[in-house]
């Protein structure tokens, strides 16, 4: 079947150097060449591939220059989808390049969905499905390690060892299968020592891979981190602090803060989603009152609970209730206004937060932010794992294909324990091939596809 050709503009719609317009399909040559005139007055044909021309876009129709621009044109399978392409490098802003998206759209192509370059690639066979999901994290991450992890990703690393794993079960159904097929024949054995010792193996490394999954989802899409406390005890000072902006209003007047302001931080690599919340109080005042039950909602849903409290002035029965509230949590708790004294009792916080650090600082003064940093960083470490070195997961669906496929494998395991025909161990072990085919693209229904690439940006 005929694939349409497709078009969009893959840059994002705001002022800017350059606007990219780009073409897919088996007509993007031509509908180029309707639309492109090069200043050095060659034939699109005499163009040559992956090399930038400079020319005019003209619209045919109205009979006018729509912009001067740069245009490369790639031959198929040499190009993003595999597929012909054309991309057209015009000046930025809103004009120009939607002018010539029109034009283009015009002459024959029809606007790309979200994500439906990159799903071509993947159609074509370019890159696997687990490669394409890279390039929207690529595009997506937060910080340099997100940003190295989803590289990672794209260059292959995932699927290259789920490809391994996926090969050595192909391996152990081949042999069973040749054992019911060619009994007589001259083949290795299917004993139950090989097979249990397989599928023994690669439970082993597919749980090697779910280790580090927790710090890839972190990585991928950052921790939500609620600040929480009683009014005026310093979050919204706090949350400047670790911004290095004046991002939210700091008042001397309790309950200043109504709205959530959420803001991303970079914590040594980790992407921190900063909550800055309504100060917990009983009060009348109606707005307020929403405010209050926002920040109780974002508690809830929190990954990390910093709880600020003011170590100049005693406990009070708000702190109590919030401390009740939050003593489940993943959380830190703040000393703040350190700089006028502790007067605090420690011991009592301690008492109702059992197990949880305390760090001191001065929002005001901007101290203690760099060891509240380290210890974040520390509390997340040491439950995900390190960041650093090995292969690492981020993507949910990645991780239940994968626990699916253990799950398949311990069924195909105790089969073979009980010494029940090898056809069904083997029907087993191609359970567990087909949930890590999800992953590579191999074994993948439509509505999974569509679902991924949903969520892409158009133009990509
Ligand atoms: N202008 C522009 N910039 C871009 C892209 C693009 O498509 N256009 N990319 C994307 O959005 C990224 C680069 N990724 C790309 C990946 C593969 C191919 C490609 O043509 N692959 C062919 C040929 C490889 C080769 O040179 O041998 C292939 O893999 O067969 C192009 C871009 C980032 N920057
Ligand atoms: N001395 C001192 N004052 C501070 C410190 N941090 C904040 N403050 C002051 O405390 C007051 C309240 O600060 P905010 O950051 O608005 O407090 P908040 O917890 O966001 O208050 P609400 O939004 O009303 O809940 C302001 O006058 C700040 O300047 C600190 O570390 N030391
Ligand atoms: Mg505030």
């Amino acid at each position: 079947m005929k694939e349409d050709t497709i078009a969009a503009i893959s840059t994002p719609m705001g002022e800017g150097g350059i606007g990219i317009i780009r073409i897919s399909g088996e007509e993007s040559f031509n509908i180029a060449k309707k639309l492109f005139y090069p200043k050095s007055k060659i034939s699109f044909e005499e163009m040559k591939p992956r090399t930038m021309y400079l020319g005019n876009i003209y619209d045919d129709l109205e009979k006018y220059v729509v912009d001067e621009v740069l245009m490369v044109k790639f031959k198929a399978p040499n190009s993003y989808t595999a597929e012909d392409m054309v991309e057209i490098h015009s000046h930025g802003g809103f004009t120009a390049v939607r002018k010539i998206l029109n034009l283009v759209l015009r002459n024959g192509a029809r606007l790309a969905q979200p994500g439906e370059f990159t799903k071509r690639a993947f159609i074509n066979g370019r890159i696997d499905l687990s490669q394409a999901e890279a390039v929207i994290d690529i595009i997506r991450a937060k910080t340099d390690k997100a940003l190295k992890v989803a590289v990672d990703q794209l260059k292959g690393k995932i699927s290259e060892k789920i490809k391994e794993i996926m090969d050595s079960l192909l391996s152990v159904i081949a042999l069973v299968e040749a054992n019911i097929d060619f009994p007589e024949e001259e083949i290795p054995e299917a004993s139950p020592d090989i097979i249990l010792k397989n599928i023994s193996y690669n439970i082993e490394r597919l749980n090697y891979l779910k280790e580090k999954a927790g710090a890839g989802k972190i990585l991928r899409e950052g921790i939500s981190t609620v600040i929480v406390g009683k009014p005026n005890v310093g979050k919204s000072s706090l949350l400047n602090s670790l911004l290095m902006e004046k991002r939210a209003i700091v008042t001397e007047i309790p309950g200043t803060t109504r709205d959530v302001i959420e803001e991303y931080i970079n914590v040594k690599g980790i992407p921190i989603k900063i909550i800055d919340t309504a100060g917990i109080r009983d009060t009348k005042d109606p707005v307020e009152k929403i405010g209050v039950e926002r920040a109780m909602e974002k508690v809830e849903g929190a990954e990390l609970v910093l709880f600020v409290v003011d170590a100049s002035g005693e406990l009070e029965e708000e702190d109590y209730k919030i401390m009740e509230n939050i003593k489940e949590k993943r959380l830190l708790i703040i000393f703040n206004k350190i700089d006028l004294g502790q007067k605090i009792d420690e011991k009592k916080v301690k008492e109702h937060l059992p197990g949880k650090r305390v760090v001191k600082i001065s929002a005001l003064r901007d101290e203690g932010i760099e060891l509240l940093r380290e210890e974040i960083y520390e509390l997340i470490v040491n439950e995900v794992g390190s960041l650093e070195e090995g292969i690492i997961i981020t993507a949910q669906r990645h991780i239940e294909a994968i626990n699916k496929a253990i799950e398949s494998l311990k069924e195909a395991k105790i089969t073979v324990e009980n010494n029940l025909p090898m056809e069904i161990s083997a029907i087993y072990i191609r359970e567990a091939w087909e949930y890590l085919g999800e992953i590579t693209g191999d074994s993948v229904k439509e509505d999974i596809l569509d679902a991924i690439f949903e969520n892409f940006c158009i133009g990509k």
